[in-house]
């Protein structure tokens, strides 16, 4: 089933500066996509459009159907709350709150579960994330790998059918790396989710199902395999 669609995405500046070019994509769910490209070439420009923290100027963005382009801010961040997860290279948790706090956030602020079902559906993401054990742990408490293992879970928090993630191995070392992709992975395969995932890691994007490639702001080469 399609997820996503980008048609001729395009996001100019101001300034005159270009940030992305005619983009055309279309995503299904089950696809684990890794957006590769040099440094500057619009990775995160392009994750931001198509997860709807930012605008395109030209072409638009739909999510499992609807024309995005319409939807008033409000609209957008209901809509980003309850169908898309975000992680990105910083961990973002609250330094004061536990790991099953930091998840519970955006459960709560959804509003559907009742207290129970919602601390129930915590510590299953966190339990399926191997922390289990660390739910009552602070982030300080935590090492790096576990802490970008809670921001999985966080962004997991509301059931997304999209997860995207911007260089979210940056500040991991090979091994927390590897086991984050492999946790991308099984999310697009077993639950049927599509995860996006910038990075300039050519090895890491091979553990992807499919690899879309930026220059200079414009797809330039899309693999599948
Ligand atoms: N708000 C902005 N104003 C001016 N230039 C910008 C702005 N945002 C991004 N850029 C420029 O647009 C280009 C694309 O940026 P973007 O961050 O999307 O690239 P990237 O491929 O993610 O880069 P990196 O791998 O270095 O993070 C870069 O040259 C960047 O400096």
């Amino acid at each position: 089933m399609t997820l996503l669609v980008a048609e001729s995405v395009t996001k100019r500046l101001a300034e005159g500066v270009t940030l992305v070019s005619d983009i055309d994509l279309r995503v299904d769910g089950g696809e684990f996509v890794a957006i590769t490209g040099p440094s500057g070439s619009g990775k995160s420009s392009l994750l931001y459009l198509l997860g709807l923290l930012d605008r395109p100027t030209s072409g638009r963005v739909l999510l499992e159907g609807q024309d995005t382009a319409s939807l008033a801010p409000p609209a957008l961040a209901a809509l980003r709350l309850a169908r898309l997860g975000f992680v990105f290279q910083f961990h973002f948790l609250l330094p004061e709150f536990s790991a099953l706090d930091n998840v519970l956030i955006p459960i709560r602020r959804r509003g559907v579960l009742k207290p129970a079902e919602a601390e129930a559906r915590a510590m299953s993401l966190l339990g399926a994330l191997g922390l289990a054990d660390d739910a009552r742990k602070l982030p300080e408490q935590l090492s790096g790998g576990m802490r970008q293992r809670v921001a999985i879970a966080r962004a997991l928090a509301n059931d997304p059918v999209l997860l995207l993630a911007d260089e979210p191995t940056g500040n991991l070392d090979t091994k927390n790396a590897a086991a984050v992709f492999d946790i991308f992975a099984r999310l697009a395969q077993e639950d049927g989710r599509a995860v996006l995932v910038v990075t300039h890691d050519a090895d890491l994007a091979h553990r992807a199902t499919r690899r879309v490639h930026l220059v200079d702001g414009r797809i330039v080469s899309d693999e599948r395999g």
